[in-house]
Formats: structure tokens, C-alpha cells, sequence
């Protein structure tokens, strides 16, 4: 599971420059190899238009006789049969299989698939841009960058054919059509020229996104593209039934209708414009004039370890009550952090009933670190407890969560607290979590805000600062105003760190209230 953490994308990249130096080696020993024939095929050619012009005279000589009969016998037999560019790639097929473990596998050449078509849909993201290594969306009809990559990269036909299978395979239409478009546009141009890493061919391309036109109802389409392939393969049995189908249809049909490409839905519809909105738009903060309960101050919370060092607190929104704490944690403390988790990273899971399971709307891996009251974690620990006034020693915080996202990587909206009485948050036996508390690790050039979707604000991701809310109100409910979730990552690592905070023991620092409106 590779792409669902970026830090083990970076770790392939050394993978791929240890096969890089096995491909080398191959090609060196290759190239000896041809020096090795090429020296065979002169030496001969040259016995014949220099030796062997009158040919009764010079067999007569006993040696040039006897050579020739030996090279006929053994060494001709030695060139062909030889087993050295078998034992050569052998070699490299053995080298490469040494790596095999530590390559990416199909999941994650899904997974990467499915992030880009993620970022497609959250980011409005124009297709034809993205091939052409440009991040852009059509506003008003005309193109703008949504971000100008440092370095560009552009896709080859093959790559859309592969992001466009992984669509068709799923039966989603709606994305096959644009990446398959794309990759028959790309093939066409690269022209008949063959590529030994490709997976897919024109006709691929065109075979696929035939059917996926066919599937969204553009008949008249899908039978033009399995016309051109049939130009290219004439003899394929199974297209050409298709175009018997096609062309039966269309004249049964009468005049086309307009055809339907729509995204396939998703399990949270209902939030998803408000979702992606909120994403996109990296000023979707309320403005602190507009409301002047909004502010920014310097915080003590009355406690005189906060005198000498207070901390920049932003009160972002009260409803629920979200604040962010900037410059948290130190360069050093989160990359500190950051290397205490490495080890333990696993794919991050959700809840699902009484168990957890991994889940496509949650694309991460996490660690959780329980670090000793001296240790970093444990400093962290009594940082949060003196700006919240809450007890966070475990088991009445949760261990630090600390969390990597992958390509795309996101968190679709949900509740941090429980919304079901058989939650594994119960586990702990300390109630449910009555606040979140997250330190951003990292900063992300892209994307990858925390967006409350009720609340219809979004903060964008602040190297080292914290942010702070109530997930419960005072009588124990939960506040559904505090929806949210992770965007995806469209540039950037980014990494963030949870600390959860439990009802119990916060007995005399949070008090409760029967009030559902506290
Ligand atoms: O990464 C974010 O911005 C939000 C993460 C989150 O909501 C979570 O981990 O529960
Ligand atoms: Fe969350």
C-alpha cells in the first residue's frame, strides 16, 4: 500500500535507481555481446571478399581448408546457439527479482490511479491539462492554474490508458471517457511506433473507450472509434460484431439523444458540493471583520507557564468553537516527530461498527507514539494540556496519532467522536471524545485543508500551528456542526498529528451542562 502514504512513494524512488544500475549492467553486457558477433560477422565477410575470390585457388591451401570446415562445424553453431543473451537478461530478470518486495503492486497502481481522478473531480481539474503536466480548471470559459508546478511532468498515452482502465474496470464511465479520450489522442500522435514498456496500444485505447461511449449512450460515437480500430486490425472478430450492434442500433434509435456523463455517485452526495466548494477555494474562512468575536490574541489561559511564552491564538469560528494556536510545535519538534512515527506507520482504518477497516475515503497511513512524560510526545502532551486546560494522560487522551497522507490523500467529512454506543472509541472506557487536537506537521504546497462542511469554512493547512475543537457539547451530544475532513493533497506531504481528548477526567477543567445549546 504504497500510495496511500507519500513517504513510501519517496522510499520507491531509491527501488528505482537500484534498477536503473541493473539495466545498465545488462545494456553494457549486451553491447559486448553485439561487439562480440559484430567481430564474428566481420572476420567472415572479410575471408570472403578478401580470401575467397577464386575460390579452387585458395582452397587448395590446406589451412583455409581446414578453417572453413571448422567454422562451419563449430563456430557458426556457437554464434547461433549461443546462451548469453539468455544467461544476460536472466541475470537481470534475477537482480530485479531481488526488489520484487519492495515494488509497487496493482492495488497501488489503482490507488495512485484513483487519486489522480480525485484530485480530477475535487479540484475540477481539466484532463487535457493534467497529460500535459499543467494543474488547471476552465472558469468562465477560459483556463486558469489552479497551481504551476516547479517541475512538469507530461503523460504518455500508456499512463491515460492505464488511469482510463482502472475507471473502466470499476463500470465508471464518466472518467474512462475523458482518460481513454486522451490516451487514443496521445497513441494517434505517437503514431505506429512501438514502445516494449507500454501495457496498452491504440487499439486498446480505442477498443475500451468504444465501449465506455457505448455504455454512456453516445452510440454514433462509440461506433466511429471501433471503426478506426478496425482500420488498424481489420480481422478483429469481436469489433467487428460491434459495429454490427452499433449501426442495428442507431437505425433503430432514429436521431441521437444527448448523452449522459455523469460522476458516479458517492456515498456522501449529500455534502459532496459543499465538500469539493470548500476545497477548492482556499479563502472559504469567514472574515474577522465581519464578525468581531473573531479574533487574534496573544494566549495565556491564566497559566503562568504561558506568561513568558503566550500562544498566537486565531479564534476561527465559534459554531463550533475551532481555534488555531500558530507556531505549536518547532521545525525541529516536527520533524522529530515525523522520524519517531517512520517505523510504525501503518494504513490508516476507520470505524466500521465494533471494528475498523481500511476505507477509500480515508487515504493515509498512521502511527501512533506513546512517548514518556520527558519525551518530545510526552512535552507535546503538556503543551496542549496548558492551552486547553484539559487532561490529556492517557487513557484519558489518546495516544499522538501521527498521519501521513498518500496520493490524493484525504479524509472524506466525518465526526471524530462517536456517533454509535458499540464504537471502538469506547474502548478506553474514558466516554467519547470530547476534543480534537491537531498540530500540522508539515506544510502542503496544494490542497489538503481541513474543511468543516456544516460550518462551511475550510482552514487551509499552517506549518507547525494547531488547531483546537469541541466535538460534544456540554450535555455529551455530539455537535454535528463539527463535520469535517481532510482534503486531498493535490502538492505536498502532508503530515498531520491527532491528540483526542476524552470525557472523563476533565471533571473539574470542562464542566458539563444540561444546555444542548453549550
Ligand atoms: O488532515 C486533516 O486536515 C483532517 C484529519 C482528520 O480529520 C482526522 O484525522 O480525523
Ligand atoms: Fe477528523
Amino acid at each position: 500500500e504504497m500510495y496511500t502514504s507519500l513517504l513510501n512513494v519517496k522510499q520507491a524512488v531509491r527501488v528505482e535507481r537500484k534498477l536503473i544500475d541493473y539495466l545498465r549492467t545488462y545494456i553494457d553486457h549486451e553491447l559486448d555481446r553485439l561487439e562480440d558477433i559484430k567481430r564474428f560477422y566481420a572476420k567472415v565477410s572479410n575471408l570472403h571478399t578478401e580470401l575467397y575470390k577464386g575460390p579452387a585457388v585458395t582452397m587448395a591451401n590446406p589451412l583455409v581448408a581446414f578453417t572453413l570446415i571448422k567454422r562451419l562445424h563449430s563456430e557458426w553453431l556457437n554464434v547461433v546457439y549461443s546462451n548469453e543473451a539468455l544467461e544476460n537478461l536472466q541475470a537481470l530478470r534475477s537482480s530485479y527479482e531481488e526488489e520484487e518486495a519492495d515494488l509497487p503492486n496493482l492495488e497501488d497502481l489503482q490507488g495512485a490511479a484513483k487519486g489522480l481522478m480525485r484530485l480530477q473531480d475535487v479540484y475540477a481539474l481539466q484532463v487535457s491539462s493534467l497529460v500535459r503536466g499543467r494543474f488547471q480548471r476552465v472558469t468562465n470559459g477560459e483556463s486558469v492554474d489552479v497551481y504551476m508546478p516547479a517541475v512538469s511532468v507530461q503523460l504518455s498515452g500508456d499512463d491515460c490508458f492505464l488511469v482510463g482502465k482502472v475507471a473502466y474496470e470499476q463500470e465508471d464511465y464518466y472518467h474512462s471517457v475523458q482518460w481513454l479520450e486522451e490516451s487514443a489522442r496521445l497513441f494517434r500522435g505517437a503514431g505506429e511506433e512501438w514502445s516494449p514498456e507500454n501495457e496498452g496500444t491504440l487499439e486498446d485505447a480505442l477498443d475500451h473507450l468504444a465501449f465506455s461511449h457505448f455504455k454512456t449512450g453516445n452510440v454514433s460515437y462509440a461506433l466511429s472509434l471501433s471503426q478506426e480500430l478496425l482500420h488498424h486490425n481489420p480481422m478483429n472478430g469481436r469489433v467487428l460484431q460491434n459495429v454490427k450492434k452499433y449501426e442495428k442500433l442507431l437505425v433503430a434509435a432514429g436521431p441521437p439523444r444527448g448523452t449522459g456523463l455523469t460522476r458516479p455517485s458517492s456515498s456522501f452526495l449529500r455534502t459532496r458540493d459543499t465538500y469539493e466548494r470548500l476545497c477548492r477555494t482556499r479563502g472559504s474562512q469567514r472574515r474577522h471583520f465581519a464578525n468581531p468575536q473573531l479574533f487574534c490574541d496573544y494566549f495565556t489561559n491564566n497559566n503562568p507557564a504561558l506568561i513568558l511564552m503566550p500562544a498566537e491564538r486565531e479564534v476561527v469560528s465559534l459554531q463550533p468553537y475551532v481555534v488555531l494556536y500558530h507556531d505549536f510545535v518547532t521545525d525541529t519538534e516536527a520533524e522529530d516527530i515525523k522520524s519517531l512515527a517512520q517505523p510504525g506507520l501503518r494504513r490508516s482504518v476507520v470505524a466500521a461498527g465494533e471494528k475498523q477497516a481500511t476505507a477509500d475515503y480515508r487515504i493515509s497511513k498512521s502511527a501512533w507514539l506513546k512517548g514518556s512524560a520527558q519525551s518530545i510526545v510526552g512535552k507535546l502532551d503538556q503543551r496542549i494540556s496548558l492551552l486547553t486546560g484539559l487532561n490529556v494522560k492517557h487513557p484519558y487522551g489518546e495516544y499522538l496519532q501521527v498521519v501521513n497522507y498518500g496520493i490524493g490523500g484525504h479524509y472524506e467529512p466525518h465526526f471524530d467522536h462517536a456517533t454509535s454506543p458499540s464504537s471502538p472509541v469506547f474502548k478506553l472506557k474514558t466516554g467519547n471524545r470530547v476534543a480534537t487536537f491537531m498540530i500540522y506537521l508539515s506544510p502542503v504546497e496544494a490542497g489538503g485543508s481541513t474543511a468543516f462542511i456544516y460550518a462551511n469554512f475550510s482552514v487551509p493547512v499552517v506549518e507547525k500551528a494547531a488547531i483546537f475543537w469541541w466535538n460534544l457539547h456540554r450535555n455529551g451530544e455530539g455537535n454535528d456542526d463539527t463535520l469535517h475532513a481532510g482534503c486531498p493533497v493535490l502538492i505536498g506531504d502532508k503530515w498531520v498529528a491527532n491528540k483526542w481528548i476524552h470525557e472523563y477526567g476533565q471533571e473539574f477543567q470542562h464542566c458539563c451542562s444540561l444546555n444542548p445549546q453549550e
